[in-house]
């Protein structure tokens, strides 16, 4: 059973490219799974055989396929330092989720990705917001992460937007940088109603806006500095603000968001980063990705009751977005 198959993996653990080509024209399922549970892909990778990972990719292996301890085609080539075989599968993953935007945006099913959620009761706790389905919507673990994009997007003074409230993580460092005026989008009630009871309204140089970002966008002006942190939306949503940026950042501004696209999965992380930095420069702004080590703030115990471990890497990478005609 499955001989054809077997062959394969073998051929492409091997870098046989003759035998592989050949095993592929007569019809071997490259999207076969080994008892190990690894594809050919897989394989290929692996062992760092640029040509085959190419030849199987050309005839259809899916490049985002999991193995068992959940990696990548592309997380093999990167754990063992091929960075040809990385490279192309690197490649290969920015053009299939720049199609699926692209098939994404043709279907786009109105923008209301998180109605549910905004419906449905939240829990606060001291070191953590969920909702219903024990999902975090916040953990107190990312509040170096949030004074560090604070810092980032206040570095130019002025007038500063934060869109997502959640713990008030960010915004509570924003408020240490004095700015001009400081607004905040929040479209959870139970989250505003917080916000309010602890005084968050009656801060002078703060003003609240209550709703989905994408339903006040006309009460918007123009900002020195902004965040994007919100929940339960999808990639879609952000690469929809993201076209609004033009708008909403002044000359020197700076952009920066909740960089945690795919984060539990490195080599998906790498895509994202990369497809992100793509769309981003093709508005007209270029991205510093800069790294934050996050390994030491995250134990697991941390994760106690929280039913989706949304972060597993070691490494923050946090945006900073300005206009490419500033860094000129
Ligand atoms: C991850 S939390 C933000 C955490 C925040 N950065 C902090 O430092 O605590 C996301 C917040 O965005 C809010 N939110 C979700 N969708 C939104 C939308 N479309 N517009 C505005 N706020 C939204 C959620 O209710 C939640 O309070």
């Amino acid at each position: 059973m499955a001989n054809n198959e077997e062959s394969l993996c073998e051929a492409a653990r091997k870098g046989d490219i003759g035998k592989l080509q050949s095993l592929i024209d007569s019809g071997a399922d490259v999207t076969y799974f080994d008892k190990e549970g690894l594809t050919p892909l897989m394989h290929a990778a692996k062992h760092g055989h640029a040509e085959v990972v190419k030849a199987l990719l050309d005839a259809s292996a899916p490049w985002n396929a999991l193995s068992p301890s959940n990696l990548s085609a592309g997380d093999f080539a990167m754990e063992n330092g091929h960075q040809a075989a990385f490279d192309i599968l690197l490649n290969m993953g920015i053009q299939a989720e720049l199609i699926l935007g692209t098939i994404a945006r043709k279907e786009n099913a109105k923008g209301n990705s998180n109605r549910d959620y905004l419906e449905d009761r939240v829990n606060f706790s001291e070191d953590k917001v969920m909702d219903t389905e024990s999902k975090a919507i916040m953990m107190a673990w990312e509040k170096p992460l949030m004074e560090a994009h604070a810092k980032a997007i206040c570095s130019q003074g002025g007038h500063i937007l934060n869109i997502g409230f959640g713990m008030g993580l960010v915004d509570t460092a924003i408020q240490q940088y004095g700015p001009t005026s400081h607004t905040i989008i929040e479209a959870h009630p139970e989250v505003y109603d917080r916000m309010l009871q602890s005084g968050w309204g009656e801060k002078e140089n703060v003003k609240i806006i209550f709703g989905r970002w994408q339903d006040v966008l006309s009460q918007l002006e123009s900002y020195d500095g902004i965040f994007f942190d919100t929940y339960g939306e999808y990639y879609e949503d952000m690469r929809e603000f993201h076209q609004h940026l033009p708008q909403l950042v002044k000359p020197g501004g700076i952009y920066s968001f909740f960089n945690g696209l795919c984060g539990g999965n490195p080599f998906f992380h790498v895509v994202y980063c990369q497809l992100v930095s793509l769309e981003l420069e093709n508005l007209g702004y270029s991205t510093q990705l800069i790294p934050l080590p996050v390994k030491d703030c995250l134990g697991e115990e941390i994760w106690e009751g929280v039913r989706h471990k949304y972060w597993q890497l070691d490494t923050y990478y946090l945006p900073v977005c300005q206009s490419i005609d500033d860094s000129e």
